[in-house]
């Protein structure tokens, strides 16, 4: 079982680093790892497994934040509308976007962050990616508003990117040209 212990903080090396690809069809292991994060994505949304072991609510989680340096993400959450995602990927390419950019009004956090950082995210606001399902099977999926920003905080992770190296220095809550902001 994942739980807070095996998530590596700011500073650690895994998370500044582009992840390796993995083999498709996925390995055993690699299979089980997913399974393994979606798992933790799932208890850190259930209140008394949460508090149990003390687990933070995550709705992804990137194989880099465990200290494992391949492109396998997890995701688990709804959108506004209901809409379930709840899946592990392997090799996550962003393959088009939006010129229109998009940042949550809350700003964002992280699990491998322990503090806050203010400021707005300016991200893609419309993506088609592509990736390989938990089975082996090919995935390409159309993304917006709340699930495009999930995923590519998530596909940053695989590449050694951190959602606050995307905050404007001189003024962090500057509204980024050409954006929609998502409550
Ligand atoms: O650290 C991670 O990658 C998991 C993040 C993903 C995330 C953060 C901000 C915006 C989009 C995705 C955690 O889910 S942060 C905690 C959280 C929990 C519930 C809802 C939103 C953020
Ligand atoms: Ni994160």
């Amino acid at each position: 079982m994942i739980t807070m212990k095996d998530i590596v903080r700011e500073g650690h090396p895994s998370l500044t680093k582009k992840a390796a690809k993995v083999d498709v069809p996925l390995s055993a292991e690699n299979k089980q790892l997913l399974e393994d994060m979606l798992q933790f994505l799932k208890n850190s949304q259930d209140d008394e497994i949460a508090e149990k072991y003390n687990l933070r609510a995550g709705v992804g989680l990137a194989a880099p934040q465990l200290g494992i340096e391949k492109q396998l993400i997890a995701l688990h959450f709804e959108d506004s509308k209901g809409k379930k995602y709840s899946m592990g990927l392997a090799n996550p390419k962003i393959i088009s976007h939006s010129v229109e950019q998009a940042y949550l009004q809350n700003g964002e956090g992280c699990l491998s962050v322990d503090r806050v950082i203010e400021g707005y995210v300016p991200r893609h606001a419309r993506i088609t990616i592509t990736a390989t399902d938990i089975n082996d099977n090919p995935v390409k999926l159309r993304l917006k508003d709340y699930p495009a920003i999930v995923f590519q905080h998530e596909i940053d992770h695989t590449n050694g990117i951190m959602f606050f190296d995307r905050i404007n220095e001189e003024n962090p809550f500057a509204i980024p040209d050409n954006s929609i902001e998502i409550n």
